[in-house]
């Protein structure tokens, strides 16, 4: 693919993914379905070309210049409708829906708004599994288990609609330019629709000061005793901290607590 002219641009978290052999992994973890793709930040097209080869693809690219870049080394995939360019700031685009029908996120992710794409698909009734790379510590968040000290509202949020695992870590190497991060390949196999804004805010109150005991934190949101009796019902101590129950549990002490 010629790409001499095109110089990666910090400011949109440019880092083109090289090694083939992750590349290959992420086609690899691919379900077999006939749903589309949605590809957010194409880049130079190398995720892409392994992309247009198994499924049709709907990919968003920020950068002009790249935008270009594509249109040109994809023509006959534009033509034929195997792939659609939608050039622009993906997060404009995507109101509650990124498509109008079932597909899957498949995608290198830019850094910077990682956490809040996952989080837009994941509350995305027409995203139905994700499959990104990102870096390695927000990988850990979404997928980490309770007791883990990476465990928090991104976890029970994600868990909570979603059957979630890493699939592979990726050394800096991988990538032209090299992040200053690790990175890992997120999978997320959608099995609910997202839980309520409410159940959210509890968790953000739940997580508001993780070192802090679950009561204390809840306690700032909720009646004290309410929340002591909904936590001794489910067999916790009061000084149980927040990374130390459940996402079943979080579901239960929002039932109880509401
Ligand atoms: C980490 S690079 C991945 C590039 C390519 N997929 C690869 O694996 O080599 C992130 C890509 O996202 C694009 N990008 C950044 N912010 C974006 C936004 N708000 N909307 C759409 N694309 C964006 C960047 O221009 C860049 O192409």
């Amino acid at each position: 693919m010629n790409n001499t002219r095109i110089v990666a641009k910090k400011q949109f978290g440019q880092n083109f993914l090289k090694d083939q052999s992750v590349l290959r992994k992420i086609i690899e973890a691919m379900p077999d379905s006939d749903r589309r793709v949605a590809e957010i930040g194409p880049g130079l097209g190398d995720l892409t070309k392994f992309l247009v080869d198994v499924k049709s693809v709907d990919a968003f690219e920020v950068d002009t210049d790249l935008c270009k870049h594509l249109n040109e080394v994809f023509t006959d995939e534009i033509t034929t409708g195997r792939l659609t360019l939608h050039c622009g700031d993906v997060l404009e685009h995507w109101k509650s829906e990124l498509l109008d029908v079932p597909y899957e996120l498949v995608a290198n992710l830019p850094y910077y708004i990682a956490t809040n794409i996952i989080l837009k698909a994941l509350a995305d009734p027409k995203c139905e599994f994700l499959l990104v790379m990102v870096q390695r510590e927000v990988a850990e968040k979404f997928s980490a288990s309770p007791g883990e000290k990476n465990f928090g509202a991104l976890s029970v949020i994600a868990q909570s609609v979603a059957e979630v695992s890493i699939l592979v870590h990726v050394p800096p190497e991988a990538f032209a330019p090299p992040p200053k991060v690790d990175s890992a390949v997120l999978l997320m196999k959608k099995t609910a629709n997202r839980a309520s804004d409410a159940f959210e805010q509890m968790l953000k109150t739940a997580f508001a000061q993780p070192r802090k005991t679950l009561l204390k934190n809840l306690s700032a949101r909720y009646g004290k005793e309410e929340v002591q009796a909904a936590l001794s019902s489910r067999g916790y101590p009061s000084t149980v901290r927040p990374h130390q129950i459940s996402t079943a549990d979080y579901h239960q002490l929002y039932t109880q607590l509401h």
